[in-house]
């Protein structure tokens, strides 16, 4: 089964006739362990993109399929239940973690909420092996580790969940070139072990040559 499907995914912001339209109608499927890199000039909605995904903004039109079930227009109660299918690894790893609290602890608290799982031990541990990192490192807080290693843990944090899909939104980007090149290693690696599908938006050819597919996102007529 798809773990991703968009058809004719369109989306603004603002409304009416001041309304900001983006994305022309975009389609692309991603299958469980597969990687699909989203490219396009600046500005041409590829953020938008991963954050209709990560049901973070609603599309104007369009149907989007998580593991084959309507993940836009589902229920507020089934889409409580199905948060975990759908994790982001965002461009700064800081973002997925409490500021002043352990790795450990974040990564609990999010397994608690989304998979009602209260004693997350194991499954921590596990993900941070997936992710290449050091399990010590887990007793942090991101103030005390490297870039490299936060883009890890926020692997680890999503991978956690057990997602179906993984949405990476310029994941290396702001790591020097071979911290980059590991944690983009890691990342597939996880996607490939765990049969997670994995969209990728990078600006990075090289990035995006890994994948096995690439979708080239426009901005709608009149607009580019
Ligand atoms: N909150 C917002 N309000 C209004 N317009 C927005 C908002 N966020 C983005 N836009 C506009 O929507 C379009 C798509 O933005 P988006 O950030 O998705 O592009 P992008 O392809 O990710 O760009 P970049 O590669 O520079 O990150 C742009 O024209 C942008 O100016």
């Amino acid at each position: 089964m798809t773990a991703l499907e968009l058809r004719g995914v369109t989306a603004a912001y603002g409304r009416g006739a001041r309304a900001r339209h983006v994305l022309d109608r975009v389609d692309l499927g991603v299958e469980p362990g597969e990687s699909v890199a989203v490219v396009g000039r600046s500005g041409s909605g590829k953020s938008t993109l991963a954050d209709v995904v990560l049901g973070l903004r609603r599309p104007t039109g369009g149907i989007v399929h998580v593991d084959g079930r309507p993940w836009i227009s589902a229920s507020a109660a089934a889409r409580r239940a199905d948060r975990h299918l759908v994790q982001g690894i965002p461009q700064d790893p800081a973002a997925a973690f409490v500021p002043g609290w352990t790795l450990r602890r974040s990564i609990g608290l999010a397994a608690a909420r989304l998979l009602g799982d209260h004693d997350a031990t194991e499954r921590i541990e596990r993900a941070a092996r997936l992710a290449r990192l050091d399990a010590a490192l887990l007793d942090r807080t991101p103030r005390e580790v490297s870039g490299g290693q936060a883009q890890r843990a926020a692997i680890a944090r999503a991978v956690a969940m057990g997602p179906a899909v993984l949405v990476a939104d310029e994941p290396t980007s702001a790591l020097d070139g071979p911290t980059a090149a590991a944690v983009a290693d890691a990342l597939f690696q996880v996607a490939e072990v765990t049969g997670t599908a994995l969209l990728l938006v990078t600006h990075d050819p090289a990035l995006a040559a890994r994948c096995a597919h690439t979708v080239t996102i426009t901005a709608p007529e009149g607009r580019r």
